[in-house]
């Protein structure tokens, strides 16, 4: 009797007991969201010691990060954005946003950055036989039109060029070659076909910007086969060497009696020898006497280029007031990448980091550096232009 009175309590406390588990994981299931329930964690654990360790505390990891006020209107106004478009129809638009270089001073990166924005469009589709360039990054958002047209503006041209848009959507184009490269009239030629257009410049120093491009040009092989000689440049002391006094002479210190005559004659010397620019496109100075007959800080904005190889974010998000555009990116967004240390955009919604291709991240990551006697030598050549920049702007970087 008493034997069987034992097993009835047994099989009576056995039942509560799974009852209970079974509970308790029912509510479980129905508290927790069900991302945050690890079906290898009810594998390899008995329920019972799951439950007993989930109400220990011990299994819950990480609470989710509090969603703040700005993220949640950033979250609806993304979508309401996203929703105005949907189902719109597209055609050409001219661009509202045009960045203008300077070339190897980060462009790609700011377009990059500013690419996920719900209201901008930038990428053309690409011609088949351009569809396999290893360049096919820059090609996509770089328009080239002002750099390659002359001024019978063929608008279709243009717009063959450009991505296709909603009405209301802001068509975004860069090509950095307009800042610094013929012909002389691509200010004019931007004023003219973009009356209303605002520009995005990018700055950066000089000396760096010049090491970049020699190494963007190595990698073209155009330092190497100019004059069909080889390994006449075999590095880039080699090609200061020819080329640091050659543009001494042509164009030498500042001197602002004679700056607009030098701003035409830098220019002119582009043509006659092509690397020549991998030293004139940092005279920035002499470039801008050309822009500002059209252009100045209201329909010009000049960003320093180190602060956004440094910190980004406040720099998009600057953007986006100088456009008018509603501030849907927000520094946050903008993070380092683990693997190289370079700035890139990580998605809010997906977690996900858009990476900078490897064309872009070349000696900035100290995988090419300058000796000290290039920078020393660097650094005397831009000198007097540097100082009428920062008189220009009346705003100093820190370069010098
Ligand atoms: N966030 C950010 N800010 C500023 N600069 C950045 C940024 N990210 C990358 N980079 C640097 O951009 C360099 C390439 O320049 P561009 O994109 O202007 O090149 S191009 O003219 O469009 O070909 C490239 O230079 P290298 O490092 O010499 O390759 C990058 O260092």
């Amino acid at each position: 009797m008493l034997t069987l009175m034992k097993s009835l309590l047994l099989g009576v406390f056995c039942l509560s007991v799974v009852t209970l588990c079974l509970f308790n994981l029912e509510l479980h299931r129905k508290v927790l969201p069900r991302n945050q329930i690890s079906f290898d964690t009810y594998q390899s654990q008995s329920i019972a010691e799951y439950l007993l360790r989930r109400f220990q505390n011990l299994e819950y990891g990480e609470p989710p990060a509090p969603v703040s006020d700005e993220d949640k209107l950033r979250r609806e106004l993304w979508l309401k954005t996203e929703e105005q478009f949907q189902n719109k129809t597209k055609s050409c638009h001219l661009p509202k946003i045009v960045g203008i270089g300077t070339e190897k001073c980060g462009t790609f990166a700011l377009f990059d950055f500013l690419r996920p924005h719900p209201m901008i469009r930038m990428g053309r589709e690409l011609p088949p036989e351009l569809k396999d360039d290893p360049f096919v990054g820059d090609l996509e958002i770089e328009a080239h039109y002002f750099d390659q047209s002359s001024t019978s503006y063929d608008l279709k041209q243009y717009c063959a060029r450009l991505p296709l848009a909603e009405e209301g959507a802001f068509v975004a184009e860069k090509t950095p070659a307009y800042f610094s490269f013929p012909p002389l009239f691509v200010p004019m030629s931007i004023k003219k076909v973009l009356p209303h257009t605002k520009l995005l410049l990018v700055l950066c120093d000089p000396v760096k910007r010049a090491l970049s491009d020699f190494q963007h040009e190595w990698d073209l092989l155009r330092v190497h086969n100019e004059s069909g000689e080889l390994t006449r440049y075999h590095n880039f002391t080699s090609y200061l060497d020819v080329y640091l006094p050659r543009m001494t002479q042509e164009v030498g210190e500042w001197i602002e009696e004679r700056a607009t005559l030098m701003s035409y004659r830098v220019i002119k010397e582009h043509n006659k020898h092509f690397l020549n620019h991998i030293l004139t496109v940092g005279l920035y100075a002499l470039h801008l006497k050309r822009w500002f007959p059209y252009y100045d800080q209201s329909n010009l904005m000049i960003i320093d280029g180190g602060k956004l190889l440094s910190d980004p974010g406040p720099i998009i998000e600057e953007i986006q007031d100088f456009y008018d555009l509603p501030k849907l990116l927000l520094k946050e967004d903008y993070v380092r990448d683990p693997d190289t240390n370079y700035f890139c955009f990580k998605d809010w919604k997906t977690g996900e980091l858009r990476r900078l291709p490897k064309s872009k991240q070349r000696t900035r990551n100290g995988n090419a550096k300058l000796t000290d006697e290039e920078t020393v030598r660097l650094k005397s050549f831009y000198k007097t232009h540097n100082e009428a920049l920062f008189k220009m702007l009346n705003r100093t970087f820190n370069w010098v």
